[in-house]
């Protein structure tokens, strides 16, 4: 089981429904540039990606892909949007060559579509200035915040081409709505979905990611950020003044917590307490309390002065009073030393790609 689950779940097949070749047809014609492809989860968006990617590169293109698919990336990192060259014929898409990365910090695009549509933005323009044509793939999120999160792609990259892959049930109404909205803004295609689909349950998905977070953090080890040296985004933490004594004991006298450090912005606090005490009530628009333990094993992404990212970490032990972070990371020095920021994700997971949690967008 092992072995068939350390490969990506789509791969190369020409067993692929005949309007496939009429697609790989059409972009030829066409000189596509920048080529999306949309369907609900596990409908094909991948396997169909990779066949018409190997169809275009044996007509002699030069095909980036963009891997926006942080659920079930085929192009590592995990957690990221991804921009690769396939160097030539591929079967998978983990034998893709990445060239940059956007940092999303977690599985799930719904509470970051602004960071998703920024990253396949900046990524798709650079893979148009390194190749002949240019093809998106997507999460299976196509509905509610998902419908207006591909909506905004869409308008964004303005693709020459959209693919839309028929849904299956309530999701082909779906399908339809879509591509009906976007009609005005990119030309679109509907292919038929392959007989062959096959759909994964949470827990295998689950499985997939876990054999993807394991590989990436393979031979990682312990790095130690100074915090006076690298800028902090993606939390409110570490940023604004330290907190006065005053200011750290009338909080915790006021709430009842143990406040391990703080820091006061424009007209915010920020605060690390030890221990989740279940209070919820407090105002968070004022007071931003961070649990000690939600800190640790938290994914954190090293950018470079582009906001580019070069790489992931994940956050073993905050050395609070020090300023200091200590982050395991497969990064080189060498990479770690084009980092200017660290930015907070919003996933706690080890090494060994065990998810411990999903955090709220807020809770940090
Ligand atoms: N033409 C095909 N022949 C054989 N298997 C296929 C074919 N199309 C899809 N599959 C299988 O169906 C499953 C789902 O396909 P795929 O991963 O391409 O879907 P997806 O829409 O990209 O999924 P996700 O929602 O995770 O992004 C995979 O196991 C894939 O191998």
């Amino acid at each position: 089981m092992e072995g068939e689950i350390t490969s990506n779940k789509a791969v190369y097949t020409r067993n692929v429904p005949e309007d496939r070749l009429q697609l790989v047809e059409i972009i030829d014609k066409s000189r596509a540039k920048v080529v999306m492809f949309i369907g609900d989860v596990d409908s094909g968006k991948t396997t169909t990606l990779t066949f018409v990617a190997n169809e275009l590169i044996g007509k002699g293109y030069r095909v980036a892909i963009v891997d926006s698919d942080v659920g079930q990336k085929g192009i590592l990192p995990p957690a990221t949007i991804s921009l690769g060259i396939a160097g030539g014929r591929f079967s998978n898409l983990n034998e893709v060559a990445p060239v940059a990365h956007y940092f999303i910090g977690t599985t799930t695009p719904s509470q970051h579509t602004a960071e998703t549509v920024v990253g396949v933005k900046r990524l798709v323009e650079l893979g148009k200035s390194m190749a002949d044509v240019v093809l998106i793939d997507t999460t299976g999120f196509i509905s509610g915040r998902g419908f207006d999160l591909k909506r905004l792609k869409i308008e964004a990259t303005e693709p020459d081409l959209t693919v839309f892959i028929k849904g299956k049930g309530e999701r082909e109404g779906d399908i339809r709505r879509l591509m009906d909205s976007v009609s005005n803004l990119t030309n679109t295609f509907l292919l038929q979905r392959s007989g062959e689909v096959r759909r994964y349950d949470p827990a295998e998905r689950r499985e997939i990611r876990r054999v993807k977070w394991r590989k990436y953090f393979e031979g990682s080890r312990t790095v130690e950020v100074d915090l006076s040296h690298l800028r902090v985004s993606g939390t409110s933490m570490f940023s604004g003044r330290p907190l006065t004594p005053e200011e750290r004991e009338l909080i915790e006298r006021i709430h009842g917590w143990v406040v391990l450090d703080g820091w006061k912005g424009k007209e915010e606090y920020a605060v690390i307490k030890a221990g989740d005490d279940g209070k919820r009530y407090y105002n968070r628009s004022v007071i931003k309390a961070v649990d000690f333990e939600s800190l640790s094993n938290l994914l954190v992404g090293f950018i470079d002065g582009r906001g580019l990212c070069l790489g992931l970490g994940i956050l073993k032990w905050p050395r609070l009073s020090e300023g200091k972070l200590e982050v395991l990371t497969p990064l080189s020095e060498g990479e770690l030393a084009k980092a200017t920021e660290i930015r907070f994700g919003r996933i706690r997971v080890t090494e060994t790609g065990e998810e411990l949690g999903l955090l709220m967008r807020d809770e940090l």
